[in-house]
């Protein structure tokens, strides 16, 4: 067996104190292995965007563990968890989150240049990721000339362009038609299976969770369930939903 890019031990988030305590995350065991594309599902509040955030090293465990890549973030200072996710993460957010006065080709050089790689080399892996996202044709666009699913595809080949170890999308299709979501949905499948890139999504919906190899059901801050699907191009939908419905929504 590979060893995973992911790994969490008994991730714990408590939220609160005493009586108003609240229990997010309750003793999450979870691998991902290389080139994983993996989807976490769950009723509102299960704990998703608290998992998909302390495995990204934006917020700290109460308790337990999360590796990447082997290393042991919940021992590092800010600074150094800081300096991971630049380096291994790449995020891909419900809202886009792309600088309105940049380009796509600027958007998506950005983070580079901002981490030391020479202008001229983060333009060109900018320009090569924009192309595979099929936006090759919208370099010098800005953020508002863009549809959503546009953007999104932007965001994607800037979380991409760093090349890092792992992709964290939290509800990455939240704020698009039905279209523009299978169309990026697809997009994930195909940078998981071509690219090989590892791949931990959070999501509300079940046609596209139907695109991961794997669904990881949270309830209540505990993995309940888990499903390996086949197909990986949504047609398990129904399956997925069937499970959604005996979990409890
Ligand atoms: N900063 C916080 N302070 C206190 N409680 C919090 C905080 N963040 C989350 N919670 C609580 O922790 C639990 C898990 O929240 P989380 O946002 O991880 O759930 P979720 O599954 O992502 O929900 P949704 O699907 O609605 O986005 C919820 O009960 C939530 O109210």
């Amino acid at each position: 067996m590979n060893h995973p890019i992911v790994r969490t031990e008994d991730l714990t988030k408590i939220y609160g104190q005493g009586s108003t305590a609240i229990r997010a995350l309750d003793g999450v065991n979870l691998a991902i292995q290389p080139g994983e594309f993996v989807a976490v599902m769950g009723p509102s509040g299960c704990g998703k965007s608290t998992l998909l955030h302390l495995i990204g090293g934006l917020d700290r465990p109460t308790s337990g563990k999360v590796f990447l890549d082997g290393q042991d973030l919940t021992t590092l200072n800010d600074d150094a968890v800081t300096a991971i996710r630049r380096r291994k993460m790449g995020f891909v957010f419900q809202f886009f989150n792309l600088i309105p006065v940049l380009n796509a080709l600027e958007n998506t050089a950005l983070p580079m240049i901002l981490d030391g790689i020479r202008p001229a080399e983060a333009r060109q892996r900018a320009q090569e990721w924009l192309e595979r996202v099929g936006m090759g044709h919208r370099l010098t666009h800005h953020p508002s000339q863009l549809s959503g699913g546009e953007q999104q595809r932007v965001a994607i080949a800037r979380a991409l362009a760093a090349d890092p170890a792992l992709i964290l999308a939290d509800e990455p299709t939240g704020n698009l038609d039905s279209r523009s979501s299978e169309e990026i949905a697809t997009l994930l499948r195909q940078i998981s299976s071509t690219w090989e890139r590892t791949i931990l999504m959070v999501t509300h919906d079940a046609r596209i969770a139907a695109y991961a190899d794997r669904i990881v059901f949270l309830k209540d801050g505990k993995i309940v369930d888990e499903t390996i699907l086949e197909h990986r191009n949504g047609e398990q939908t129904e399956a997925v939903l069937d499970k959604m419905r005996e979990i409890g929504d």
